[in-house]
């Protein structure tokens, strides 16, 4: 029978877990077994006690990596975690190899089979497992960017809504996907004065449609991105090419040109950043200056608010971790060409094209390496 491991985060300030005890509960009606670390849920109030009700056995860290074919995670493997990842081991979290290529050597190196949550990706191009995250992520930058705009946090002390009689924040959202989208959303809820910018215009119809001209919608190139930047209180990244590095679309010399105490959130750090000056922080030390301007880059913002993140990542990859673990990864992935756009390394090879182009290494095809035949 095939065994799920459940280990504790262990990134900096990481209180999500990869698995509820509802998660638990339809694995194990699934015929699978589930071995969850001890206190492993405690960051995201879940407590062993409710894991084994549902199910699952608990267990020391060791004996959680030893026994589990698959293991599943939150976040890319910490440097701690590296001599636990073991020649046919399933690893199943997100990995974000573009922004972290020494991961990926070491994945490689070690012959891990290495499923990514965000390249998991439908035919219709939605990222089905990189959704709730970026759903929570652009609810978060949008409260996180408010309170970095007060003056004590070293912003120009602007209100996102205004008061009547004072103009409200400009807040300027970069890319109109699932983070920009609820970013967006919500600035508006709190009477901000949005500007979205996307390279998609369909993207652009549709939320100009939802939001009623609500939310002003800018075709995104250079010359709109520099002057939407020019006039903003604060700014929001959120732009991805699936399994990429994410491009640079505010230079430093457009970040030169911001209002003295504006804010940078660039929630796409995850993926290298789209902001040149922006370099990855942690929730310990949030933020940093840079030509005068508050940036925010931390590379797990939902992990600030595990209870609901935990909860809304599980219902997302649920069903394809009992795919995985029920079929294998190599008939799981026959089965279903969403898991197979997932898996960026197998054996020694990188199996996304996109992955390979953001690593600069040769890209094998996922089915000359990994079918239910081989
Ligand atoms: N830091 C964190 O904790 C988290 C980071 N993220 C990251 O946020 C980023 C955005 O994610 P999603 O919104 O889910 O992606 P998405 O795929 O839903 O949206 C991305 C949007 O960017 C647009 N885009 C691409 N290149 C562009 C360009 N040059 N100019 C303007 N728009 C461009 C696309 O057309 C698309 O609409 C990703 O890097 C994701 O990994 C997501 C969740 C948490
Ligand atoms: C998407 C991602 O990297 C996160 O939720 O931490």
């Amino acid at each position: 029978m095939t065994t799920i491991g459940v280990p504790r985060e262990l990134k900096d300030d990481e209180n999500r877990v990869a698995m509820t005890p509802d998660g638990v509960r339809e694995a194990i009606a699934a015929g699978l077994d589930v071995v969850v670390e001890e206190g492993a849920g405690a960051g995201s109030s879940i407590t062993d006690d409710e894991y084994r009700r549902a199910g699952a056995a608990l267990a020391p860290v060791d004996e959680v990596w030893e026994r589990a074919d698959l293991v599943c995670k939150v976040k890319e493997p910490q440097d701690e975690e590296m001599d636990r990842m073991r020649p046919g081991l399933v690893l199943f979290t997100y990995l974000h190899l573009a922004a972290y290529p020494e991961v990926a050597d070491e994945l490689l190196a070690r012959k891990v089979t290495g499923v990514a949550y965000e390249t998991v990706q439908l035919e219709s191009g939605a990222l089905p497992l990189l959704a709730p995250m970026s759903e929570v992520a652009g609810r978060m930058a949008v409260q996180v960017g408010a309170s970095c705009l007060e003056r004590h946090h070293g912003g120009r002390g602007v209100l996102l809504g205004g008061v009547p009689g004072v103009r409200p924040a400009r807040v300027v959202v970069l890319g109109a996907g699932n983070v920009g989208w609820n970013a967006a959303w919500l600035a508006a809820g709190l009477e901000a004065d949005v500007h979205l910018l996307d390279k998609n215009l369909d993207r652009l119809r549709f939320v100009d449609q939802i939001h009623r001209g609500r939310i002003t919608t800018l075709a995104s190139n250079r010359g709109a991105v520099e002057r939407a930047v020019s006039e903003a209180d604060l700014v929001i990244g959120a732009v991805l090419v699936p399994g990429g590095r994410a491009p640079t679309v505010v230079t430093e010399e457009m970040v030169e040109g911001m209002l003295p105490g504006s804010v940078i959130v660039d929630v796409a750090i995850d993926q290298g950043g789209c902001v040149e000056t922006a370099h990855e922080t942690t929730h310990h030390a949030p933020t940093y200056e840079r030509h005068g301007v508050v940036h925010y880059a931390v590379g797990n913002i939902p992990g600030a608010v595990p209870n609901t993140s935990t909860r809304a990542l599980t219902n997302a990859t649920l069903p394809y971790v009992v795919e995985l673990a029920r079929l294998g990864p190599a008939e799981a992935v026959a089965a279903d060409a969403a898991l197979g756009a997932g898996v960026n390394v197998h054996a020694g090879h990188v199996t996304n094209e996109a992955v390979a182009a953001a690593l600069g290494r040769p890209h094998v095809p996922l089915d000359e390496v990994l079918s239910p035949a081989g």
